[in-house]
């Protein structure tokens, strides 16, 4: 269902903000997976670790679900009863492959957790009380200023025994360890065939749009949130993933 990544292979006059539009949607399960390091495995366990915090008649959140990736993943692993899958994200040309892809795993699997998607900005959301809340990669592309408050109202929507699970592209403080983690990035890039122009050129669509934080600023921004306790559960190169318990 999915193409080769070529979105940035030909020389561009003029490279243009990234969006996720109908040509992204197309190729992203390439795309994600050649350019995120741990990708499936860090979507895969977000299923296992969701079992763990899901609850009896309790909602998932899958924001910024793109493909719906992390949504199949909960849809398979959690087993609890009456539980429900939402899939929330604003671009459009993705929820249209997302529930291809939904359609198609409901063809292949017996027993999955129903899932709903939302086109909506999930700042602009009304979160109800939720078992979990899973942010793959998607708060890195909200406003800077506008992350802490979110996540304030992720807590507040957190049941007790619930998690917030927020993977993010990292920033370095120290800067040998931004450049060699950068550096190691660009080489798994290399490895998985872009090319220089693919890798410049993408660099410079996502720069104003994509703005990581450091790990501290995480921990942070999580604590102010009023979550009591966060844990790294997976970090490779300059990727990682952190649970945040309410
Ligand atoms: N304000 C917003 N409201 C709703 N959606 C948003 C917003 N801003 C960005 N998005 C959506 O967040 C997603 C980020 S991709 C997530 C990968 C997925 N989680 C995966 O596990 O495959 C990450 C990446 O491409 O690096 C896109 O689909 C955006 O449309
Ligand atoms: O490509 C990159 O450099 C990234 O950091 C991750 C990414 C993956 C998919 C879409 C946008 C950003």
């Amino acid at each position: 269902m999915s193409e080769p990544d070529r979105i940035f292979a030909q020389p561009l006059q003029q490279v243009t903000d990234f969006t996720f539009n109908e040509d992204v949607a197309r190729v992203f399960p390439d795309m994600i997976k050649r350019s995120v390091p741990g990708y499936p495995t860090i979507v895969e366990n977000i299923g296992v670790l969701g079992a763990r915090f899901a609850q009896p008649n309790s909602l998932l959140y899958d924001l910024g679900c793109s493909l719906g990736a992390v949504t199949q993943a909960l849809r398979r692993h959690v087993k609890t009863d009456g539980c429900r899958v939402i899939g929330v994200d604003n671009s459009a040309a993705m929820l249209q492959r997302c529930r291809e892809y939904l359609s198609a795993q409901d063809a292949m699997y017996q027993e999955l957790l129903p899932a709903e998607l939302l086109e909506a900005d999930i700042l602009d959301l009304e979160f109800q009380p939720c078992a979990l809340v899973a942010m793959n990669f998607t708060l890195q592309f909200i406003e800077p200023a506008r992350r802490q408050e979110l996540l304030g109202r992720i807590r507040q929507s957190l049941l007790p025994g619930g998690a917030l699970i927020l993977s993010e592209k990292l920033r370095f403080a120290d800067a040998a360890e931004q450049e060699l983690l950068n550096e190691l990035h660009l080489d798994f890039k290399r490895a998985n065939g872009y090319s220089e122009l693919e890798i410049a050129q993408k660099r410079s669509a996502i720069e104003k749009v994509m703005l990581p934080d450091t790990l501290e600023e995480h921990r942070e921004r999580l604590s102010a949130a009023g979550f009591s306790k966060v844990v790294l559960w997976f970090q490779c190169l300059n990727f990682a993933s952190l649970i945040a318990l309410p």
